[in-house]
């Protein structure tokens, strides 16, 4: 466990820098952890989340100002009277204050996709920095001064020494928390957005509630990044919360490295060092005044991203000897219990049908008046040529597309107007026909994200970890599964660095994870080498046995004929041809599509 040593170095030095380190650098440290702890949330928003935010500069002007009206104005409104001149009730309004802002932000932008999310943020950004230099009552561009000192049960901090203490203890813990919300269910499901909203929401995950978390949570981090920089400096204008601070935090993350919640403090620092040292240097190499660190960080940033894209983190992670580094094998405990699971429906019992469904793309029909239905203990096949519509008929019946005519019931219950994250919830789980994953996480933790729904902890319960039993029962389910489709020897390893055959496998053991009674397989032996066409055919026997319901939309004619119970066969949209695997082989038309006629 030597890398206790590591963090144990870390906390005695910060324990002693106050005492030994010349003032100058101890106040550089104190914005060291003032950025950090802002970059740290953008870190959350924009390397985990995949979400670009310029506006946090803006977030943090949000905590500042807050407390410099609440402690210095004489006569406060007197529903603001009872915060009394106190700094830290004026942290629990900047918070309140910060959050209501955020949930009506993002309300508004987080659903924006693409470009426009990026764009959105520069707008509020610039906008809130504006409010600030023009209220009167702000102090104007000129600001306000004489905040008083914090005081910490009785003890003062009115020098850059002890308020280090503070401000340190503060990003440490947001370091703790961030760590552990990572590492739950609901930080795998915020991790999940990077794979794309498609394959989070089929796995039961709220995007967007996913999506307003991280903000919040961003945006909380500044506001109180903020707070300790209006009571560090004793007095603010809006010059440190514009558009040109909200993109230098951006810097430090890509710089620090977006993949890791330590490359907040790595990017923080490099960048606040390097500033001061530029600023000392480059004015007598250039002869003159000038923001020429700006340059130069514009020209790091492309050198860094060309050389090493994920930033400085990862680089300084490799210079640790191999024993030294933290182990990232999460231990599972089998002795908890297992997940409850979902009563199967009777075999026979009919599950899945499609009415009539018709999807029109324009003037294409991709499918015309289908009909099907799909029955518990039952593998059933769904076949044509390419472009014959199976793909779209599969995203009707998964509630992913919603049909231009026609129904899709499940379960007794239409799927009009159902998101996929509810059909979800309803016991349908899919696999996908370009697989879905998250290739830098664990075999093991891909898997887990399957079984979202089965757990319930919230976001503060994994930020203070206090689910752990839970999540040891989820991730001893994703193991089990894995076990059950042969991938058990993998757990720990990068879903990226599997076989695409075995990528393939891995959904199927996300989607089991589900719990379903209901299993939609799209191309699922596609890559797959013979033996393990062979495994994974006995593998939705045995499933089929104990009383799933399966569709898989298939190319491979041998696997088919060999699996399923029934067959539907496809072209141009319709449907051409039902029955028994024998008698599609021998279907005329079926034979007239394939091979363009009878042999
Ligand atoms: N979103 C879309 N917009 C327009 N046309 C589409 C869309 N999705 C599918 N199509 C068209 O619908 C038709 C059926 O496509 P689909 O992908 O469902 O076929 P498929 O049988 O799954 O093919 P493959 O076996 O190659 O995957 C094709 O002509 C395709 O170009």
């Amino acid at each position: 466990m030597k890398h206790r040593y590591l963090i144990a170095i870390g906390l005695v030095f910060l324990t002693l820098a106050p005492l030994v380190l010349p003032t100058y650098q101890v106040t550089l440290l104190n914005y060291i952890g003032l950025y950090a702890l802002v970059v740290l949330g953008l870190i959350l928003l924009t390397g985990v989340g995949g979400m670009t935010s310029f506006g946090q500069a803006a977030f943090v002007g949000l905590g500042a100002y807050t407390t410099a009206y609440l402690t210095t104005t004489e006569q406060l409104p007197a529903w603001l009277s009872w915060t009394a001149g106190s700094p830290w009730l004026a942290l629990l309004v900047g918070i309140t204050l910060t959050a209501a802002v955020a949930l009506f932000l993002g309300a508004l932008t987080l659903r924006l996709s693409g470009h426009y999310l990026p764009l959105g943020t520069i707008a509020w950004g610039i906008s809130l920095y504006y409010l600030f230099g023009t209220m009167s009552s702000m102090g104007g561009h000129t600001g306000i001064s004489g905040l008083p000192s914090l005081s910490f049960f009785g003890l003062l901090l009115d020098k850059g020494e002890k308020i280090f203490y503070l401000i340190w203890v503060i990003l440490l813990l947001a370091i703790w928390i961030t760590s552990n919300l990572l590492n739950s269910r609901e930080g795998r499901a915020i991790r999940a957005l990077k794979g794309g909203q498609l394959m989070a929401e089929s796995m039961g995950v709220n995007t967007f509630r996913s999506k307003m978390v991280i903000f919040l949570i961003s945006a909380l981090f500044a506001a109180i990044s903020g707070w300790l920089y209006a009571h560090t400096q004793r007095f603010v204008n809006p010059t440190p919360f514009g558009l040109h601070m909200g993109i230098d935090y951006l810097f430090m993350a890509l710089i620090g490295g977006v993949g890791s919640v330590w490359g907040a403090l790595v990017g923080a620092g490099v960048l606040t060092m390097l500033k001061q040292w530029l600023q000392d240097w480059l004015p007598l190499i250039m002869g003159s005044n000038g923001q020429y660190e700006t340059i130069v960080f514009g020209l790091l940033i492309v050198f860094m991203m060309q050389r090493s894209p994920g930033g400085l983190w990862p680089l300084l992670v490799k210079l640790v000897p191999m024993r030294w580094r933290i182990q990232q094998h999460i231990l599972i405990n089998e002795n908890v219990d297992n997940l409850s699971r979902r009563p199967l429906p009777e075999k026979g019992e009919l599950l899945l049908e499609a009415h009539d469904v018709t999807r029109r793309f324009g003037g294409l029909v991709a499918n015309n008046k289908m009909n099907l239905s799909l029955h518990a203990g039952e593998v059933l096949a769904l076949i044509g040529p390419n472009g014959a519509g199976k793909s779209t008929m599969f995203n009707q019946l998964s509630a992913v597309d919603t049909p231009s005519d026609g129904e899709v019931i499940f379960m007794g219950t239409s799927l009009q107007g159902k998101s996929s994250r509810q059909v979800a919830n309803m016991g349908m789980s899919r696999t996908f026909q370009h697989v879905k994953l998250l290739p830098t996480m664990t075999v093991l933790e891909n898997v887990a994200l399957g079984a979202h729904m089965r757990g319930s902890k919230g976001v503060m319960s994994a930020a203070l970890h206090r689910e752990r039993e839970e999540e040891q029962r989820l991730l001893k389910e994703a193991k089990y599964q894995l076990e059950r489709v042969g991938l058990g020897d993998h757990l720990y390893a990068e879903a990226g660095s599997l076989a695409l055959g075995q990528q393939r496998i891995l959904e199927i053991a996300r989607a089991l994870c589900a719990d379903p009674c209901v299993l939609l397989l799209d191309e699922p032996a596609a890559g797959l080498r013979f033996k393990e066409k062979q495994a994974l055919a006995q593998l939705l026997t045995k499933l089929k046995e104990e009383g799933l319901a399966i569709l898989l939309v298939e190319h491979d004619m041998d696997f088919v004929m060999n699996l399923v119970d029934r067959i539907v066969v496809m072209e141009f949209g319709e449907k051409i041809a039902e029955g028994k695997p024998e008698e599609i082989q021998t279907n005329p038309a079926v034979l007239e599509a394939y091979l363009g006629g009878e042999e």
